[in-house]
């Protein structure tokens, strides 16, 4: 299997504080892996020097055997390495469609003037509706973005961000702050995008069932060092990883199959 994403030896340091310790991590093109831990274990740090928002004390990461380490987070973007938007990136007072559009836009790198031509806007429209369709939301395209719930602005961040048409996707806690009634059709966006099968997926996540469905392995972090790393079941008989963290999730896991 081929190596998309790699780091060696990433590290940072806030102060004293080491958030992110020296993680020597692979990620093999086209598979999808979750990344665990407790709350400060330094998940969505080791996301913000992957992405390049922030820069690593230490050590490295390669994309497509690449450093990274001098490029920017929209320099990454524009290589293939993509962090989902965030909420604020969305424009709130323009539609769901539009706001796709723009993102399918800056990938094709077409300025407003040129779309002056009908062929060319008609095209963006068309893979900004494709796009709408695979995160089910086809339906809200004419939708104000800032009168969308909650999980549906987080299905239109992932359609902006799958509009870029990056070929690694890092999602930070997709289902973070949405209801209970929102999580099973963000759940469904992601399977439908893993089925396609041309995306590397790194995905940060609490909610256990989700990581353990969808996962083709998981790494654990805890106090910004790699604890485990292995497929769903490795993980969850880790006697370490029960220890540091799952607790009696897996034997309640076993109870419940
Ligand atoms: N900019 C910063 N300045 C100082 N300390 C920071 C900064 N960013 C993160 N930290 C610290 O680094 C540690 C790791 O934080 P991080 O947010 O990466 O953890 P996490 O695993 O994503 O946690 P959670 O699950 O709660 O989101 C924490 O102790 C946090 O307080």
């Amino acid at each position: 299997m081929t190596t998309i994403l790699k780091t060696e030896n990433l590290t940072i340091r806030f102060g004293g504080h080491i958030a992110v310790d020296h993680i020597n991590f692979e990620m093999p093109e086209n598979q999808f892996k979750s990344i665990i831990g407790p709350n400060g274990a330094g998940k969505t740090t080791f996301f913000n020097l992957i992405s390049g928002e922030l820069k690593p004390t230490e050590g490295k990461v390669y994309f497509k055997d690449e450093d990274m380490i001098r490029f920017s987070s929209v320099d990454r973007t524009r290589k293939g390495l993509g962090r989902s938007f965030q909420i604020t990136n969305v424009f709130p007072n323009l539609s769901v469609l539009e706001n796709v559009r723009i993102a399918v836009q800056s990938k094709e790198k077409i300025r407003y003037q040129m779309i002056r031509h009908i062929s060319k806007y008609t095209s963006l429209s068309q893979k900004a509706e494709e796009l709408l369709g695979l995160v089910r939301l086809y339906s809200k395209k004419h939708v104000i973005a800032s009168q969308l719930s909650h999980g549906e602005k987080r299905k239109l961040e992932i359609a902006m961000l799958l509009a870029l048409d990056t070929e690694v996707l890092l999602l930070d806690e997709p289902t973070a702050g949405m209801s209970l009634e929102e999580v099973p059709a963000i759940l469904e966006v992601i399977r439908r995008i893993k089925e396609q099968g041309n995306k590397t997926i790194l995905l940060i996540e609490h909610k256990m069932d989700m990581i353990l469905d969808l996962s083709d392995s998981i790494m654990v972090l805890f106090n910004g060092k790699v604890l485990a790393d292995g497929t769903p079941i490795e993980i969850m008989q880790n006697e370490m990883v029960q220890n540091a963290y799952l607790g009696g999730l897996y034997d309640e896991h076993i109870a419940k199959s």
